[in-house]
């Protein structure tokens, strides 16, 4: 089962829950038996099942519940936070500082994506302002270095390897002095891939670890191993010290409870997710995002942060103040089209909008969405300036306008009014953000800081909000999680 599966289980059993006139101990049961099932079915292990059935059951007392208090939210607040609970070991992982030569060693299975990851990590702080440098020390796969090698060449990292030495560890030491030596600040080793039933490779992996005395051991994972995790998780643990746990190919079938298990088995935080091949399909974890957006819920800083980190700065300004006017046209959305497109993988764009779960995109889709949105923009290409900068919305009604635009991009009428249905549904989304105060350039999460409860009912989907309670359930909600806003409840990134 797909993440995004299991978080549309998780909210289809929270909603049925919330249809039940009155919630007992069997609609509550129920509801956390189907929880179970759909967790167990994405490879959750079974005692963390269990552990997490039993706290919300003591957390949610029924009988302690006086009538006046919301059942509903109460039990989806303790879902939210159980499962942020199973993902969050309760320590922080090691991040890399500048100033210094940071150390980082790569563990894992064979063909887990460890030499793939190992690069986009280090573009990764590259784009941040590190000069990072690659070791390859695994001499067990034939080919490893050559990866490496193309790898780090197309991202323009320095890397360090051998074609003719076959001690790990040497090569390990001799990279780590020349890299050091030439002041790089996040020296980056790749190991062999292992078998879990490998002693010996174990024991070559202690060894590296031992003579480079790393900062910080990232456990790279393959999040389609499924119950198979918690075991090789710890197998490693138990060799080396591992310190935060990268999963990847999370844009495959994968099952990815086995990231959970594998947080459990390491007692490490994971601290990003491999999702594409490509350099850029890297992005770091934070687990209250991400349980919000499994479970549908959307993360509003991290939207945010993609659309300042792909519309022009200095466009930024002028679209959010247009946006917070509430005055939404077609030039708006042909520019968010031309954005979206620019944003990398658009199932994952779109599962930061709340009410759209990435099962509403999947990834399979995702090029048939980028169609679509390339064919509307050819649409508006036929448009003239006065029709994409009004803001009257029964102007494009006209029959006429329609089929001059169609006739114009050589698409059918149909079509054409099929694109300005989805302009008026994205502007009755955004006409709600009308009166947001604007961020400020490097104040990412401010944004979704001052979204008050009145902001957030407005986008929220009915249903979800009928779930929480109402306006007053998710104010109080945004109460109990610790924060004044939503951010707290969506993760805030300062
Ligand atoms: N779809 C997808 N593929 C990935 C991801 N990360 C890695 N891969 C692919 O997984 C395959 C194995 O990756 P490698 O980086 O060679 O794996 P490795 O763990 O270094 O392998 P060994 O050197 O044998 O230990 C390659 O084809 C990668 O392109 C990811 O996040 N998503």
């Amino acid at each position: 089962m797909v993440l995004a599966e299991l978080g549309g289980r998780i909210s289809r059993a929270l909603q049925q829950m919330s249809n039940a006139t009155v919630i007992d101990e069997k609609v509550l049961t129920e509801c956390l038996n189907e929880i179970s099932r759909a967790l167990f079915q994405a490879d959750v292990q079974f005692k963390m099942v269990q552990n997490m059935q039993a706290n919300i059951k003591k957390i949610v007392n029924l009988e302690d519940l006086a009538a006046g208090h919301n059942k509903r939210r109460i039990i989806q607040q303790a879902v939210f936070n159980e499962l942020c609970n199973m993902l969050d070991p309760g320590k922080t992982s090691y991040t890399p500082k500048k100033g210094k030569p940071n150390i980082i060693m790569f563990v894992g299975l064979q063909g887990s994506g460890k030499t793939t990851t190992c690069t986009k990590y280090a573009y990764h702080y590259q784009k941040k302002g590190f000069k990072p440098a690659l070791i390859c020390a695994d001499t067990f796969r034939a080919g490893a270095f050559d990866q490496l090698k193309q790898n780090a060449t197309k991202a323009k990292i320095p890397f360090y390897g051998s074609y003719t030495e076959t001690d790990p560890v040497k090569i390990a030491q001799e990279g780590l002095e020349r890299f050091k030596r030439e002041n790089y600040d996040l020296i980056i080793v790749d190991t062999s891939g292992r078998h879990k039933q490998e002693t010996a490779l174990f024991e070559e992996m202690r060894q590296v670890s031992v003579a480079m005395n790393p900062d910080l051991v990232i456990f790279v994972m393959d999040s389609s191993i499924g119950q198979a995790a918690f075991d090789q998780a710890q197998a490693f643990k138990q060799s080396v010290s591992v310190g935060a746990v990268i999963v990847t190919k999370m844009d495959g079938h994968a099952k990815g409870g086995g990231a959970l298990s594998a947080v459990a088995a390491t007692k490490s935080p994971v601290i990003f997710i491999g999702t594409g091949e490509h350099m850029d399909e890297f992005e770091a974890f934070e687990t209250k995002p991400f349980v919000s957006r499994l479970l549908g819920m959307g993360d509003w800083s991290g939207f945010m942060d993609k659309i300042h980190e792909v519309v022009p700065m200095e466009q930024q300004p002028e679209l959010l103040q247009k946006l917070t006017e509430g005055n939404f046209t077609l030039r708006i959305m042909y520019e968010q089209f031309q954005n979206i497109l620019s944003m990398g993988p658009l199932s994952q764009v779109m599962s930061m909008i709340p009410g759209f779960s990435a099962e509403l995109m999947p990834k399979g889709r995702e090029k048939e969405s980028q169609t679509k949105i390339k064919k509307f923009m050819t649409m508006m290409d036929s448009m003239t300036n006065d029709e994409l900068d009004s803001t009257n919305p029964k102007l494009m009604s006209e029959s006429s306008r329609v089929y001059r635009v169609a006739r114009g991009s050589g698409r059918s009428t149909r079509e054409v009014i099929e694109m300005l249905d989805e302009f008026k549904r994205l502007a009755k989304i955004w006409s709600k953000m009308k009166g947001l105060k604007i961020p400020k350039k490097g104040d990412m999460s401010s944004m979704a800081r001052n979204m008050n409860a009145q902001h957030m009912s407005k986008v929220l989907p009915p249903q979800m909000l009928k779930q929480i309670g109402g306006v007053g359930g998710l104010q109080s909600l945004m109460k109990q999680m610790g924060s004044k806003d939503f951010s707290g409840m969506f993760g805030d990134k300062q």
